[in-house]
């Protein structure tokens, strides 16, 4: 304590607590293994890191979660979002400072810590959840589910996540509302489908009249037309769509995913600026969490090889399939395949142009 009754830097910050919070357990009763304490310091920074995403992800979840949100509070969502995404970098950042650690030298401790594992990180499997990561899609150990490995407690609060409301559905719901999927007497969609349609036949010829082509590889691109085609037919009709979320290759509903595309479409109409940064924010969230999860099955390639991980996994490979899978917004990744550009898309009626302008632009001065 400092001055009497005065705020102390050291108890503030809780330091007694916080730095009398890492006990390495290797050596015994000799000389505990040097690195051990960076490992510990590592994973304790990663989870104050978790706590301070789940702080904002609960604030931006209950913000857009609401069944209205006023354009006022996006601002606020966006730049909390925008803080997780400055998290993560310095997550994946930070993976380079145990990767000072040689693999021999983990093995100075390595076997001590079974069954201990990340897979057992609470915090992150609340981030998850939080986000939205659908649990149907989620790989299994053994059949096991991976709560399995979490104490009662902690399997009921991750548990209470998978039902509470999470980034994802809120977003699916406000995209869906978004009033301009009807355009009134406009059919706007007709009108973009005639856009899609001559994209498509541009590609076709292209791909038909490319000089440095040989037979095999132009039959194998204008199948890929042919494929993007098709993709363009589950947009526009309800069952086709419904059937690839069913096999979960769409995760937003039909309304929504179309929102997101309009919104992307035509970013540059003044209402639709700060939607396209949330979609934008949500996109760069998503990649920072596969970025994470790819550098750090690189990590544990490097340090254990092909072992299997202490948390019963099968290591690297299970990391790497996480990785390409556990995906919560991998739709917005999609998107483009349905762009055009510009300068084919349909121009919007003036009225609704007139909507989606700032008042004070269309105000007379
Ligand atoms: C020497 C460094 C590391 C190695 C060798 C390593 C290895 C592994 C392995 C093999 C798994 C799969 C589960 C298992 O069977 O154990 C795993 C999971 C995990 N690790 Fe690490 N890890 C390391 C560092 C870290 C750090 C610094 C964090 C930060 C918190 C972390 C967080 C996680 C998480 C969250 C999982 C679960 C991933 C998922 O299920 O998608 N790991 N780790
Ligand atoms: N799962 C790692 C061990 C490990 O890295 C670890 C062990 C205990 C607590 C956290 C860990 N970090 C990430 O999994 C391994 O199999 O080597």
């Amino acid at each position: 304590m400092g001055t009497e009754g005065e705020l102390y830097y050291w108890d503030y910050l809780g330091l007694d607590a916080l730095l009398a919070s890492q006990q390495p357990i290797s050596g015994g009763e000799g000389e505990p293994a040097h690195d051990e304490m960076l490992f510990i310091i590592v994973h304790q920074c990663f989870e104050l890191w978790f706590k301070q995403i789940l702080v904002e992800l609960d604030d931006a979840v209950g913000t857009m979660h609401a069944d209205t949100v006023p354009e006022k509070e996006m601002g606020r969502v966006v730049d909390r979002l925008d803080r997780i995404i400055a998290i993560q970098r310095l997550l994946t950042g930070q993976l380079e400072v145990l990767e000072t650690m040689t693999p021999l030298d983990f093995l100075d401790f390595r076997e001590q810590l079974a069954p201990a594992s990340g897979f057992q990180s609470v915090q992150f499997r609340l981030v998850e959840n939080r986000l939205g990561l659908d649990p149907e899609q989620r790989l299994t150990i053994a059949g096991a589910s991976y709560t399995d490995v979490m104490s009662d407690e902690h399997r009921r609060m991750i548990e209470e996540t998978e039902r509470a409301p999470n980034l994802r559905d809120a977003i699916d719901r406000w995209l869906a509302r978004t009033p301009f999927l009807r355009f009134g007497d406009f059919d706007f969609w007709a009108a973009y489908r005639e856009a899609v349609d001559a994209m498509l036949e541009r590609e076709r010829a292209k791909v038909s009249e490319h000089p440095n082509l040989d037979d095999a590889s132009r039959d194998e691109q204008l199948q890929a037309v042919e494929e993007s085609a098709a993709q363009f037919e589950t947009l526009f009709d309800a069952e086709q769509y419904e059937r690839l979320r069913e096999r979960g290759h769409r995760q937003l509903s039909q309304d929504a995913f179309c929102a997101a595309l309009l919104i992307s479409l035509y970013r540059d109409e003044p209402l639709f600026q700060l939607p396209f940064r949330l979609l934008t924010a949500v996109t760069d969230i998503d990649e920072g969490f596969a970025a994470w999860r790819y550098r750090h099955a690189l990590l544990a390639h490097r340090m254990i090889g092909g072992k299997v991980g202490t948390g019963g996994t099968a290591g690297h490979t299970y990391l790497e399939a996480a990785a390409r899978k556990h995906r919560v917004f991998r739709d917005l990744f999609d998107l483009p395949t349905f762009f055009v550009p510009r300068s084919a898309l349909p121009e919007l009626p003036a009225e609704v142009r007139e909507q989606l302008s700032f008042r004070y632009e269309s105000a007379p001065a």
